[in-house]
């Protein structure tokens, strides 16, 4: 007797340190979901009149919490998946063929031999992807950007600057070291559009050169997508649009022409002084033979490039796409600032904005 009595003793203490307050709470079990609701919907209907309520109360709800956020956790998931390779190959979409594999229908996730194919992947990566630029070819991809594996579409730097800051002279560096690169010109495209007879542009152009004004980009974007399509096929993958978009209507027009079938990945944007570029185009119109070298059609220019241009620039500053170079040094100077930018540009292309 005296010693059930000691034993009961020696127990006492552990027993109400195990116990805590509130152990004692009597609701619904956990598979209860309606039960487990009612008493969750108390929690902040019925003000609890004991502890052990309020506790079964919390117990109830933090069942529906944690459900709810999982379940969110989840919905998410679907409906803005991840953008990893991971996940595309591993994620719930994946699990549906993993058990169809379990019944053989489908194909195995290593190869055991080598599979044959119609498609040369070595073929179709050096095939121009000409169809890529909208309305020049409304057909669909003979094969999916995806099997082919090369980037599926041709990459765009946008090069402004003022008349004379120098850069033709840098995109000519930049294709002189960087095969994939092709520079195009706006300007040099009006130019030998003009001295095509014929052409029914003609005559608008050679006005819009003279006066130092802007062409309707009808015309403008419409060789810049020719000149690009020619690039792609000699295998050029990413152009240098120099003297583009030189105001709204050129924005608007690349958007309605060119759009979603190229990525622009910013502006190159060289930056000097109007004595420095004026200096500079006088001194090249002694063998340039532009019938816009000239004093008063440099003036012209200057007058159009602070008007209709800068404000284009500072759109692309606000959307953080300007890559700015300082173009007042010498040409290897500048030619040193402008790799870096292009570096930057590159990087920031493969590991996304
Ligand atoms: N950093 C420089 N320092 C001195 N002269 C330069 C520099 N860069 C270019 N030039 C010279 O300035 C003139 C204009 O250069 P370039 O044709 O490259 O300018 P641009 O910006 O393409 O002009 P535009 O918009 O009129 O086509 C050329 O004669 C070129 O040799
Ligand atoms: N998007 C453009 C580009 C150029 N022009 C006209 O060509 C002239 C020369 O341009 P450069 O880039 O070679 O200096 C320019 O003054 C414009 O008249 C254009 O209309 N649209």
């Amino acid at each position: 007797m005296a010693l059930r009595a000691y034993r009961h003793e020696w127990r006492l203490p552990f027993r109400l340190a195990r116990r805590q307050l509130g152990d004692s709470v009597h609701g619904p079990p956990l598979n209860d979901l309606a039960g487990n609701w009612r008493k969750a919907k108390e929690f902040f209907t019925k003000p609890a009149l004991s502890y052990g309520e309020f506790k079964q109360q919390c117990v109830s709800l933090r069942l529906f919490a944690f459900g709810g956020v999982c379940g969110a956790c989840a919905l998410s998931l679907v409906i803005f998946p991840p953008k990893s390779s991971y996940w595309v190959t591993w994620g719930p979409s994946y699990w549906f063929s993993h058990v169809q594999r379990c019944f053989g229908s489908a194909p195995p996730l290593f190869l055991s031999k080598k599979l044959e194919t119609t498609v040369s992947a070595p073929k179709v990566a050096s095939a121009p992807k000409v169809e890529q630029l909208r309305s020049e070819s409304s057909a669909a991809p003979a094969v999916s950007p995806k099997a082919a594996a090369v980037p599926a579409k041709p990459r765009v730097l946008f090069v402004l600057g003022g008349p004379g800051a120098g850069k033709g002279t840098q995109c000519a560096k930049i294709c002189e070291h960087f095969p994939q690169w092709q520079h195009i010109s706006a300007g040099d495209c009006l130019r030998a559009e003009r001295q095509d007879p014929n052409s029914k542009d003609g005559e608008l152009i050679n006005t819009c050169l003279k006066e130092g004004k802007i062409v309707p980009v009808q015309i403008t974007v419409r060789l810049l997508q020719k000149a690009m399509v020619a690039g792609q096929k000699e295998g050029k993958t990413d152009f240098l649009i120099d003297g583009f978009p030189r105001n709204l209507d050129n924005v608007n027009g690349w958007e309605e022409v060119i759009g979603d079938s190229a990525n622009v990945m910013g502006v190159l944007f060289f930056e000097a002084a109007q004595s420095e570029m004026e200096k500079r185009l006088l001194g090249r119109s002694e063998t340039s033979g532009r019938v816009d070298d000239n004093l008063e059609s440099i003036r012209k220019r200057f007058a159009t490039y602070e008007k209709e241009t800068r404000p284009i620039v500072e759109k692309y500053r606000d959307k953080e796409m300007v890559f700015s170079v300082d173009a007042m040094q010498s040409i290897e100077s500048v030619w040193s600032h402008t790799l870096a930018k292009l570096r930057q540009v590159e990087s920031i292309a493969k590991f996304g904005q």
